[in-house]
């Protein structure tokens, strides 16, 4: 059973950890910290699929759930993933429910849905060791959209109540772009659209998430309902961190003037 999907169903926060270094070493590392789930960044992160199974392979010796997210909505994509194991997926740029239904189909087998039937040589089966692997699938899957966009926030209604959508993730940052703030997610109007589409999401039956770095917004999402928040990132843990170790043993211990540039989120 896909205990990750289950929670969301029941509507239990599921706390995450971002993962962009791509490295499965790392992601053993995380997987044993105590999150709900980890998110495979496979559209940021410098990930393949052979790197991405390698890091599966390293979570999957703990009970934290890996959420892989693919570089874009495909249904080659979609089927390369799920074959390899990854059983929950997360789809960025989602703009409409026609791209959402389609997205729903691609995770499932004909005549439900266009997945293409590779068990046989697929891990997601365990190479048929899984023997009701084929039947099962569809229930174990954990898929999960990303609106980012000005279309995907006026659509994210109906992408909520596509059947088939487990959860809606809002991408703060794309978004902070798209609404005219760029680095800047913490703009008034991001956020307002971000509660917004909290609320919209759940008004529609689904769970909500995002990416949320910064503890007292990531508090504030989860008070307003958002139930699957990232509340870090793996490369901001060593930056940041190298970073402060320097600097508690140079000569200037001083900040530095300006916070590091980056998409503003953390
Ligand atoms: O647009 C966003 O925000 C996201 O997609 C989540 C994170 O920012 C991630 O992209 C890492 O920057």
């Amino acid at each position: 059973m896909n205990a990750f999907k289950q929670a969301l169903v029941e509507g239990r926060r599921q706390i995450g950890l971002w993962q962009a270094l791509a490295n499965p070493y790392t992601a053993e590392i995380c997987a044993g910290a105590g999150f709900d789930w980890l998110l495979i960044d496979g559209e940021h992160g410098p990930n393949d699929l052979p790197l991405v199974l390698q890091q599966l392979q390293a979570v999957s010796a703990s009970p934290t759930e890996a959420v892989v997210r693919l570089p874009w909505g495909d249904a080659v994509l979609i089927k390369q993933y799920l074959d390899i194991g990854a059983r929950s997926l997360l789809i960025p740029m989602v703009e409409s429910a026609a791209q959402a239904a389609s997205l729903v189909a691609a995770c499932r087998y004909p005549p439900r849905g266009t997945r293409g039937v590779g068990s046989a040589v697929g891990r997601a089966s365990r190479w048929n060791r899984a023997p009701n692997y084929l039947r099962d699938a569809e229930q174990e899957i954990c898929l999960l959209l990303q609106i980012e966009s000005v279309e995907g926030l006026n659509a994210c209604a109906e992408i909520a109540r596509t059947d088939g959508v487990d959860g809606v993730f809002i991408g703060p940052s794309d978004l902070a772009a798209a609404l005219g703030h760029l680095g800047n997610p913490g703009h008034p109007e991001v956020r307002s659209a971000i509660f917004s589409a909290i609320e919209t999401i759940r008004a529609a039956g689904k769970a909500s998430g995002l990416l949320a770095a910064d503890e007292q917004f990531a508090r504030t999402c989860l008070s307003a309902g958002a139930s699957f928040v990232a509340v870090g990132t793996d490369v901001t843990i060593l930056a940041r961190g190298s970073e402060a170790l320097v600097r508690a043993f140079r000569d200037d211990p001083a900040p530095p003037a300006d916070p590091p540039q980056g998409d503003g989120i953390y």
